[in-house]
This record gives C-alpha cells, sequence and structure tokens, in this order.
C-alpha cells in the first residue's frame, strides 16, 4: 500500500523529497569533503598540482610576449628570437599535460563519489523500513539513484580542482597585472566585484528551478513506471489521452524550470563579457595615454593587455561552476535526505539471533498504528502452540497481513510484546526473526535469474542436491526437468516465462529449502485455476507437516486445512475456534462463511 501524497498531477510525493528542498550547501559540502573526498586524497594532491600547474603557466604567458615585444621586436635580440619559441612550446607542452593529467584524476574523483553515493543509496534500498519504502515512489527513487548522483559527479568532477585552478588562474593573472602596473591592473579588476554582485543575484532563484527539474525528472519517472504497470488497465479503461496529457503537464512543468535554470544559468557569460569588455577598454585608453605621455613600453602594454584579456576566461569559468555546484548541491541533498531517513526497526544493543525450537507464537496485548492514533492492530492476545496451523479470517481491512507483518517484525507494536518460542522478537537480531518465517504471498516474486538461483534466493550455500530435493518436495520436478536448459532455464522479468501456479511452486521450493519452522501465507492459492491450484495444494500440504502455519484465508477450502480460525475485525480477534465450533457459535465467522468464504468456493457450499 502505498500512502503518498493526493494525485493532483500524477505526481505522488514522499516527504523525503520536501525535506530535501532548501537549506544551506556548507553542511553538504563538508559531508562530501570527508566522506567521499578526504580518501581520494591522494588523487585529489595529484589533480592539484597539476592544476597548479597550469595556472601558474597561464600567469607566465603575458611576461613571455613582453619579453617578445621589447626584447624581439624593439631590442632586435636574435638569441631571444631563437629562444623564445622553444620556450614557449616546452611550457605549452607541460600545460597541456598537466591539464590532461587534472582532468582524468577530476573525473576519477567525481566517478568515485557517485559509486560511493549509488553504493550506500543501494544498501538504504534493500535495508531500509518497509513504511519508508512504502511511502517512496519506486520510480522516484530510481530517479534519484540515476539522475541525482550523476548530477553529484558532473559537480564534482568539475567543481573539484577546476575552482581551485581558475581561481588560481585568475590570482596569477591579477598576480600579474599588478606586477606590471598597479594602476591599470586596479582599472581592469574594478569590474570583478560587480559581476559578483551581479551574478550572485541570479542564485536564489536557480536555487528553485534546479529544485523543480529534479523533481519533475522524479515525477516523470514515476509516471513512466506507473503507467507501464497498469497499461492494461490504461488500455481496458480507454485512458491513453488522459494519461498522456497527464505526462504532458509533468513535462511541461519540468521544461519550464529547465529553461529558467537555462535563464539563470546563461546570464553568467553575457555579464562577465560585458563588463570585461568595460575593463579592457579602460584598460587600453589609459593604457594608451601612458604610452603617449608616460613612460609605459610596447612590450609592458602588450604583455598587460594579454594578463587583462586572459584573466576573465577564468573569472567567467568561476561563474558558471557556480551554477554547476549549486545544481550539484541540490542534488547531493536529495540523496543524503534518503541516506539519513532513521531507521525504525533497530536491533537492541547484544541482540542475540532467535533460538527457535519448535515455532511458538505468543501475541500479548499488541497494539499497532501505521498513523499514530489509527490502531490496525488494537489490543491482540494470543497463544499459537508449535505445529498449529492457523487460519486468519475477516473482513477486508480487519489487519490480517499486518498481523504477519508483525510476526516477520516488518513493523514494531506500539506497545505489548510478540514472542517465538519465548523470546521477544525485538531482543533477537532482525535476521534470525525473519529466517524463522517462510513468506509465501498471492503473487510470487520471482528475480529475473535462472529457476536454481530463484529456488536458493533464501539459501545461497545450498547444493544442487539440495536444490532438487525441494523442488521435488514442492512438485515443481515435474515441469523444470523438461525445460531445455533444466534449472539453468531464466524465468524472465518477475517469472513472466512461467505460468502462475508454476511460479508459485518455485516460490514454494524456495520456502522450503530455507526450512523455516514458521510458514507464513497470504492465500497463495486464490490466483491460480483449479488445476494448477490442486497440485499447490497437494505441495502444501508436504509443507504444513511439523511446521507453525499461519494463512489468511479467503476460501473455505484453505480454512477447513486450519487446526484453528482466529477472526479479525477492526484490529482485534473476535473470535477463535474451529470451523463447526464457529459456525454454531453463529457470530461474525458465520457470517463471513455464508459470504465471503463461500463465495471464494462455490462448490463447498
Ligand atoms: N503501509 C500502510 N500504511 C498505512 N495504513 C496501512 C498500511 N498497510 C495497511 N494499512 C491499513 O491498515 C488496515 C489493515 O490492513 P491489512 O492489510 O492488515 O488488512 P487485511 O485484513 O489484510 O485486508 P485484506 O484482506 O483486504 O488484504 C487497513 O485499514 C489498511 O488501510
Amino acid at each position: 500500500m502505498v500512502v503518498t501524497d493526493t494525485r493532483q498531477d500524477g505526481a505522488p510525493r514522499a516527504a523525503w523529497q520536501e525535506m530535501a528542498d532548501g537549506g544551506d550547501g556548507w553542511p553538504i559540502i563538508r559531508r562530501i569533503a570527508r566522506n567521499h573526498v578526504a580518501p581520494r586524497w591522494k588523487q585529489l594532491a595529484v589533480a592539484m598540482v597539476a592544476m597548479a600547474f597550469v595556472a601558474v603557466t597561464t600567469g607566465a604567458l603575458p611576461f613571455l610576449l613582453q619579453i617578445a615585444a621589447d626584447r624581439i621586436f624593439i631590442g632586435k635580440e636574435t638569441a631571444v628570437l631563437w629562444t623564445l619559441p622553444g620556450v614557449i612550446i616546452a611550457v605549452m607542452a607541460l600545460r597541456s599535460f598537466a591539464e590532461y593529467f587534472g582532468r582524468l584524476t577530476e573525473a576519477s574523483i567525481g566517478n568515485g563519489i557517485v559509486s560511493d553515493l549509488r553504493k550506500l543509496l543501494f544498501e538504504k534500498l534493500v535495508s531500509a523500513d518497509l513504511g519508508f519504502l512504502q511511502r517512496t515512489h519506486s520510480a522516484a527513487f530510481v530517479s534519484v539513484f540515476a539522475n541525482d548522483t550523476q548530477i553529484v559527479n558532473n559537480a564534482a568532477a568539475q567543481t573539484l580542482t577546476s575552482i581551485a585552478k581558475n581561481l588560481l588562474q585568475s590570482i596569477a593573472l591579477a598576480v600579474a597585472m599588478l606586477v606590471m602596473d598597479p594602476v591599470l591592473g586596479l582599472i581592469v579588476l574594478a569590474a570583478v566585484p560587480l559581476a559578483v554582485v551581479l551574478i550572485g543575484r541570479q542564485r536564489k532563484q536557480m536555487r528553485s528551478s534546479v529544485h523543480r527539474t529534479l523533481r519533475g525528472a522524479g515525477d516523470l519517472s514515476s509516471l513512466v513506471s506507473q503507467t507501464l504497470t497498469g497499461i492494461r488497465v490504461v488500455k481496458a479503461y480507454g485512458q491513453e489521452a488522459a494519461e498522456a496529457a497527464r505526462a504532458g503537464t509533468v513535462i511541461d512543468r519540468t521544461l519550464a524550470a529547465i529553461l529558467q535554470t537555462a535563464k539563470s544559468r546563461a546570464v553568467s557569460g553575457p555579464v562577465t563579457e560585458g563588463l570585461s569588455g568595460i575593463g579592457f577598454a579602460a584598460a587600453i585608453f589609459y593604457g594608451g595615454w601612458q604610452g603617449i605621455y608616460g613612460n609605459l613600453t610596447l612590450g609592458e602594454f602588450m604583455g598587460f593587455m594579454a594578463a587583462a584579456l586572459l584573466v576573465y576566461q577564468p573569472l567567467k569559468a568561476l561563474a558558471s561552476l557556480q551554477n554547476v555546484l549549486l545544481e550539484g548541491l541540490i542534488a547531493a541533498r536529495r540523496v543524503f535526505s534518503i541516506l539519513d531517513e532513521p531507521a525504525r526497526i533497530t536491533e537492541v544493543a547484544g541482540a542475540r539471533p532467535l533460538a527457535v525450537s519448535a515455532g511458538n507464537i505468543r501475541f500479548e496485548d499488541v497494539v499497532f498504528a501505521y498513523e499514530p492514533g489509527r490502531p490496525v492492530i488494537d489490543g491482540v492476545t494470543i497463544d499459537i502452540p508449535a505445529g498449529c496451523k492457523v487460519a486468519l479470517v475477516g473482513p477486508s481491512g480487519s489487519g490480517k497481513s499486518t498481523f504477519l507483518n508483525l510476526v516477520l517484525r516488518f513493523y514494531d507494536p506500539d506497545s505489548g510484546r510478540i514472542t517465538i518460542d519465548g523470546q521477544d522478537v525485538r531482543t533477537a537480531t532482525i535476521s534470525s526473526v525473519r529466517r524463522a518465517s517462510a513468506l509465501l504471498t498471492q503473487d510470487p516474486v520471482l528475480f529475473d535469474d535462472t529457476i536454481r538461483a530463484n529456488i536458493a534466493y533464501g539459501a545461497p550455500e545450498a547444493d544442487d542436491a539440495a536444490v532438487v530435493a525441494a523442488a521435488q518436495a514442492a512438485n515443481a520436478e515435474e515441469f523444470i526437468t523438461p525445460l531445455p536448459q533444466g534449472y539453468a532455464t531464466r524465468v524472465g522479468e518477475a517469472g513472466g516465462l512461467l505460468s502462475g501456479g508454476q511460479k508459485q511452486r518455485i516460490a514454494f521450493a524456495r520456502a522450503m529449502l530455507r526450512g523455516a519452522p514458521i510458514l507464513l501465507l497470504d492465500e497463495p492459492t486464490s490466483a491460480l485455476d483449479a488445476t494448477s491450484e490442486a497440485k499447490v495444494q497437494e505441495t502444501l500440504d508436504t509443507m504444513f507437516e511439523g511446521r507453525t502455519v499461519l494463512m489468511i484465508a479467503h476460501r473455505l477450502s484453505t480454512v477447513k486445512r486450519a487446526d484453528m480460525i482466529l477472526v479479525f475485525d477492526r484490529g482485534r480477534i473476535v473470535e477463535t475456534g474451529t470451523h463447526d465450533s464457529l459456525v454454531a457459535a453463529g457470530g461474525l465467522y458465520d457470517r463471513l462463511h455464508r459470504t465471503q468464504l463461500a463465495g471464494g468456493e462455490p462448490a463447498a457450499n
């Protein structure tokens, strides 16, 4: 059950997506620096040295030009004519090599950070509480996983050393200008603070448009995934045009945000260039004045003008890098807000593995609510003896699935406690609690892998003999061996290459191999036709032997297999007993039996 905002535009949004908006970037920069950049300090040092070299050589270029003008053109020194081009070639070759190294190292650091973040996100995905995952749309998660991490990569790769390089380069050129002629230097540099102010004003607008762009990407992914999942319903209800219109709205809204970002981003180049033009013109005027009325040489003037021309290029790069950095910070914030989602199901200090002998389950005055104040399990106390087959019956929404979820510790009770073989599940390790039970659902989950891998999913250490034995016990071998590749046959996405009954029997074999003493069933036969169901029922009888079984039952045949029936109503167990005793009592079970349960199975009626 996915609990999200109302669908105004086909875009469900989880709380973390709202939390990711806004805020200061420094904590994020510090976090990335500490956790992801610091471990790569050697690479960073290499990149920094390389980029510093690039900066320093850029600062040297105006001086080389000055020498060329003064000593070759005016001084007519042939020795300089012969040596200077060689020096320039050598400097430029080294500079290019350093730049190549710097860029390569930058890319390696940036991609390393993305890999770190993707690993962390995936770990979070598999370890997060069920409640959190149900609030997050899977496609929005995928969008953060693929898109946002890539934006962090771009930002890290481009900014890590480029900011330092361009800063150093600007400083080197500014120093060169000030050394050559302090007054001229100040004239050219006077435009810089103005550019900083003008560009800074775009930041706020850009922050909001980048947010909207990333959200739009997530919303669109959600929409595509929902439409693909529900494509049969979309077609059957003739909603193709409505779905296309809904997607159109999200795409247009995202486009508006992208254009807004592009607009803010486009401002930085012209602003810097426009101001550089003014600075340059002022420098020509003052320099020319000094040339005519003062004592500025042509070489000094040319060297200076070269520096003045060069200094705006790194400044322009810095202006656009701040936009890249801003985008990266916003994307990183979205990544971290998922990673930082606190886990509610945690292990207590010193948690020990559950020692399961027989599989006795006790609920002691258990209260549980998904949303505060609306209990879904409302004061349930029940003792299920080991080896007992229990059917859970009740109206829709009465809490049967939630009861199973609590046994698996997908959620913790708000009050009361649940024990398995006398041990509170909250004091045991989570993995041992999950190992105690095997879960079989209406729609078996198979992964796009071989039949063997699907059977051995919960027990990767199992050998071939054990896999075959489990398949035999689950009546699955009879359809596996005739397949051309037998156990090595791939089952396709979600087991799509197998029939419903075959999928279910693979899932049973998986549960058999796991050997858990407790079986939790959510009416696994309900989606099958009569022939498949007969086979599956046979399998179930074998599986039930010697195990504690809790089965949600919508059919009379399932209920009749039970030693004990628990009747749920609005989160409470209102009746317990056998089929005959409960029918005789004439309560809720009797009514359900005559309406819903019998309805699921006309023959039994
Ligand atoms: N993840 C969730 N977040 C919020 N509420 C939930 C969640 N899952 C279930 N509920 C609510 O809890 C109540 C009990 O749901 P549950 O699935 O346990 O009922 P059920 O008896 O198994 O129903 P059914 O027979 O229809 O499957 C319902 O009102 C349902 O809307």
